[in-house]
């Protein structure tokens, strides 16, 4: 597939001075402000920062998980409140590190829940929903695991099925919280460069959280840095540029390199 131009890219998510955050009591806690994105189809966007910077937060916030303090969400156009919870879920598809509740069923009855969205009340699926569930078996490669229980597999098999079961829901954006903690550094470039791969064949959204900002730096289209400042936003080599990645974390213990991309521990 050729790339398609940058302008000829519709926008799929769009945020408008948003500050997303918390309510205690009496008091607002802002975790960050200002926040104005827009994210295109098509591109693999990476969010990064220190722990408990936002992250998972700023993912809850644009899924409409948790309310914004402030400010406006348009996805695909369309202001997220205003979706019913049934047409949100056409648009949009949550990766959350969270336990499948049911982890007795199977890897491929869980795909099919993917489909949930569009079946019918008594969740019978299409000759479309089954194309599509084995799609997403087929190019997250677990066809080989499609009878195990889920309670039987690793956690970087539960990940990659996570993921099939959000390609199965086929919406125009994705979001992951954490997509590859607990994988071998293997299976974390595996499952980042399947990630770049769907978005570029497929031409989704796909916005994800990450510790492994050098993996990150290398196969994403843009990047998000969270710090105590606020955020920048832009291309890997413009954040590098700007030395974003420098001032993520205090200088004593660790350094940013630039040519490598990567940080390396002070001697
Ligand atoms: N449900 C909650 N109620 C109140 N405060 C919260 C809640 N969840 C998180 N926070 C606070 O919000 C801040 C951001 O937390 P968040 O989980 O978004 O960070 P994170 O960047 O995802 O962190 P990590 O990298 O450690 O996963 C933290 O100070 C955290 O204590």
């Amino acid at each position: 597939m050729k790339p398609i131009h940058p302008d000829k890219k519709n926008i799929v998510l769009r945020t408008e001075d948003l500050s997303i955050g918390y309510h205690h009591k009496n008091n607002l806690e802002v975790i960050a402000a200002d926040i104005n994105l827009k994210l295109y189809e098509g591109e693999l966007v990476g969010l990064v920062g220190a722990n408990g910077i936002g992250k998972s937060t700023l993912l809850r916030t644009l899924s409409n998980v948790q309310p914004a303090l402030h400010g406006e969400i348009y996805l695909s156009d369309k202001e997220i409140n205003s979706y019913k919870s049934v047409d949100l879920a056409s648009q949009l598809s949550i990766v959350l590190t969270e336990k499948i509740a049911s982890k007795n069923i199977t890897v491929q009855e869980l795909v099919a829940l993917g489909r949930h969205p569009y079946t019918n009340w008594i969740g019978k699926l299409t000759d479309e929903d089954i194309d599509k569930v084995s799609k997403a078996i087929e190019v997250t490669h677990i066809t080989e695991i499609i009878n195990k229980r889920c309670f039987e597999l690793s956690d970087g098999q539960l990940q990659k099925v996570l993921i099939a079961r959000a390609i199965a829901q086929d919406t125009p954006f994705i979001l992951l919280d954490e997509p590859t903690t607990h994988l071998d550094v293997y299976h974390k470039a595996y499952i980042l460069k399947l990630l770049k791969r769907l978005a570029f064949e497929t031409q989704k959204t796909i916005l994800f959280s990450t510790h492994e900002i050098d993996f990150a730096i290398q196969l994403c289209d843009k990047m998000i840095v969270m710090n105590t400042k606020g955020f920048e936003f832009g291309r890997p080599k413009e954040l590098i540029q700007c030395r974003a990645f420098s001032s993520l974390f205090p200088e004593d213990l660790i350094l940013f390199d630039a040519k490598t991309g990567s940080y390396k521990v002070r001697n």
